[in-house]
Formats: C-alpha cells, sequence, structure tokens
C-alpha cells in the first residue's frame, strides 16, 4: 500500500473550473497506478463563494484547508469587480486571506521551457534555448499586505510596502537552499535604489549571502531584471523577489516556458502546501473549453513531489506532458503558427492525452 494523503480541490472561477478538474484527474490516476489513496474534497472561493456565502473565503473552505494534506487551486476572479474598483468584497482577498492564513510565505514558480515549445514563443529560440529558472517569490508581505488608505474625499489613496526582517530571512533561505541544489546561482532582485522596503530587503538578502559562500549572488534592480529576463533568460538560476515584483516578472517570464498556461506553482510555509497555475480566471477565454490544463497538472506534479515526497511519480506526470507535447497535441495558445504537425485541441482533448500518456 503506498501513501493515504487528503485532498482539498479549489477550482475557484472561470478557467480554474476548466482545467483544475485536469490536475484532480491526473493526481487520481497516480493514485491508482501507485496504489496510494488519496481522498479528495471540495471547497469554494473566489466569485463562486461570494455569490454562494457572500464572502470570498468561506470559513467552512478555511477549515477544510486546514485539515488537509495539501490544496490543489484553480484561480480566482470575475470581470464584474476588475470593472467596478468601488466593490468592497472582491474574489482576490479571498485567495490572499487563504495564503496569509495558511503563512504560505514562498511561492516557487519553476520557469519549464519543454524543448517542444521552443517555437511557440515570441522569444527567439536560440535566446530561450537551454533557460531553466526557479523563482521565489514572497507572498504572505509587500503591499498586497501593508495598510491601505483612502482619503475621506476619495481623492488619495495608497498601499503601504512593507517588509520585516524575518520576512526576508525565510524565504531568503528557502531560495540559497534551492540554488544549493541547483546552479549554485542567486539572483535576489529589488528597487533598493528608491524603496526602503527593498533596502531592507537587500540588507538582509546581503547578510544571508554570508551563509552560503558556495553560492554566487547578485542583486538586480526590479526594471534591469525585467529587461535582462528577456535579453538572456540563461544567465538566471534562482530568482528571489518580493511579491509584488514577483507576481510580476513571473507573467513575464512566463513568455520563456511559451504560455502563461504552461506555469505551475507551489506555495508552501509553515505546513499544508498550495499548488496553482500562475494564471487567473482568464474572463478572455473563459467558458469556450480551450484553456491550457497543463498548468494544473504540472502544479498536481508540484504537490506529489513537495508535499508527497513522490518524486517517481512527479516525474511521471512530467514526462506524460512531455510525451503529449512531443505526439503534437496543443492548445491554442502554444500553438506555433510554423508548423503544421501539430494536433490543436481544447481543455478536455489535451488533459486526456496526458492521462493516456499517463497510462
Ligand atoms: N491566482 C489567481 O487566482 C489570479 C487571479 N487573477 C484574476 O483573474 C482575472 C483575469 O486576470 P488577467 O489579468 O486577465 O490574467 P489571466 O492570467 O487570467 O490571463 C492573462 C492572459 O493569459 C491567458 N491565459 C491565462 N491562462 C491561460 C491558460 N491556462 N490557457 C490559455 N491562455 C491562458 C488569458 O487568456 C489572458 O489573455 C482577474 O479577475 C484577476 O484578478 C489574476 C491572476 C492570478
Ligand atoms: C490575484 C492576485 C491576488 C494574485 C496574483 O496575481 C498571483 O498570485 O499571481
Ligand atoms: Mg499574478
Amino acid at each position: 500500500m503506498g501513501v493515504e494523503k487528503k485532498i482539498l480541490v479549489i477550482p475557484g472561477d472561470g478557467i480554474g473550473q476548466e482545467v483544475t478538474t485536469w490536475g484532480q484527474k491526473v493526481l487520481t490516476a497516480i493514485a491508482a497506478n501507485y496504489h496510494h489513496k488519496f481522498t479528495f474534497e471540495e471547497g469554494i472561493m473566489g466569485h463562486v463563494a461570494i455569490e454562494a456565502t457572500g464572502d470570498p473565503l468561506p470559513e467552512e473552505t478555511l477549515q477544510k484547508a486546514k485539515n488537509s494534506d495539501a490544496i490543489l487551486f484553480g484561480a480566482i476572479g470575475h470581470a464584474k469587480y476588475d470593472n467596478d474598483p468601488t466593490l468592497k468584497v472582491r474574489p482576490e482577498q479571498g485567495l490572499l486571506k487563504i495564503r496569509k492564513e495558511l503563512g504560505l510565505y514562498a511561492n516557487l514558480r519553476p520557469i519549464k521551457l519543454f524543448d517542444e515549445l521552443l517555437e511557440a514563443s515570441s522569444i527567439k529560440p536560440e535566446i530561450l534555448r537551454g533557460s531553466d529558472i526557479l523563482f521565489f517569490r514572497e507572498l504572505t508581505g509587500d503591499v498586497y499586505f501593508g495598510e491601505k488608505k483612502r482619503t475621506e474625499d476619495r481623492n488619495t489613496a495608497s498601499d503601504l510596502m512593507i517588509y520585516h526582517r524575518y520576512e526576508v530571512e525565510r524565504i531568503a533561505r528557502k531560495a540559497y537552499e534551492a540554488a544549493r541544489n541547483r546552479r549554485k546561482k542567486l539572483c535576489s532582485v529589488d528597487k533598493a535604489n528608491v524603496l526602503e522596503a527593498s533596502r531592507l530587503w537587500r540588507e538582509v538578502m546581503q547578510e544571508v549571502a554570508k551563509e552560503y559562500p558556495d553560492v554566487e549572488t547578485e542583486h538586480m534592480f526590479i526594471d534591469n531584471a525585467a529587461m535582462q529576463l528577456i535579453k538572456d533568460p540563461k544567465r538566471f538560476d534562482v530568482v528571489v523577489t518580493g511579491n509584488l515584483f514577483g507576481d510580476i516578472l513571473t507573467d513575464e517570464a512566463s513568455q520563456i516556458a511559451g504560455s502563461m498556461g504552461m506555469l505551475a506553482s507551489a506555495s508552501v510555509g509553515d505546513k499544508t502546501g498550495f499548488y496553482e497555475p500562475i494564471h487567473g480566471s482568464a474572463h478572455d477565454i473563459a467558458g469556450k473549453g480551450i484553456a491550457n490544463p497543463l498548468a494544473s497538472i504540472l502544479s498536481a506534479a508540484l504537490m506529489l513531489d513537495i508535499s508527497f515526497g513522490l518524486k517517481t511519480e512527479s516525474q511521471r506526470v512530467i514526462k506524460a506532458v512531455e510525451a503529449t507535447l512531443r505526439q503534437g497535441y496543443r492548445t491554442m495558445d502554444i500553438a506555433n503558427k510554423h508548423t503544421v504537425n501539430e494536433f490543436i485541441m481544447g481543455t478536455d482533448a489535451m488533459g486526456a492525452k496526458v492521462l493516456e500518456n499517463l497510462n
């Protein structure tokens, strides 16, 4: 008998609901193939939760999350809120709250480029070939959690960018430990030439760097990093940065992997791991059945590895994704307009191909 795990599935909104089912199906197939027992519970969050209960993160979902071994999440968000910034209760509050409540301070975002997708990106293949970056985005601090203010006349607003030493220290150590097991290069990204919170960030990074003399450390300003990432992605190994900069840089970095629909993530911290694609609920394609399910499937692979220590099973999922791409199967976002040997398909057909390759 293998391991027994309780997994909470939170599909959320928009394409979150369309893709998460494939992450779950892959976990179910792995459990069957390797004689593990995964039991699934479902929870609501985001717009669907506001509609059902008035709360973007109902207490029931939070309790289920706290009682589970890992969480597979889709995405939250609805055009209604994006178009009306005055709404007070918002889907994103649910995601921010669960990250804080579960102490998920480190968001790992691997930028994995499958060779089969070299031609799918708008970046030249010779620049991309060999790129392999692991982002550590700090996830429970920064402007997302600092005090928010609006003056009574509503004409002035502010979000406090705040970091505490311990928050920087703990993400720094996680990133350095990972760098030690990779190519031993770490780039810390900040805006220390302007921001006091970034000056603290850099100070602490410089201190922690002394504990890892075997790792080559580089400090880079965010504006330069955004440019270098596209100019020469191969120069990066591990990148560690704050919540806001990491959010933006990793959407940019998705173009190294070919699409937002390819990037998985793991949020870890005190206890339960939380696994989700980096993308949102994608109003522009929601309901059309064309979203790429691979980010959710690769998030499931991260769960198997990081939360359950099932490395063979995790690799098996990655190999199944690789095989699917090698066979020429593509969702719209990763189709290469110059190649005829591709079969363009929707979410469910693509997910089914991965399942076939797993069995
Ligand atoms: N973690 C989360 O739940 C996140 C939620 N959001 C929310 O999602 C909503 C939409 O936000 P956007 O800025 O449009 O970002 P988004 O990530 O949802 O979409 C950005 C672009 O990438 C494409 N895309 C994303 N995932 C894809 C996939 N799996 N397959 C194919 N194409 C894909 C979309 O079609 C869109 O053109 C907003 O309400 C936002 O607040 C945004 C980012 C993260
Ligand atoms: C929707 C936000 C709360 C977060 C976001 O964009 C992300 O985590 O990538
Ligand atoms: Mg984002």
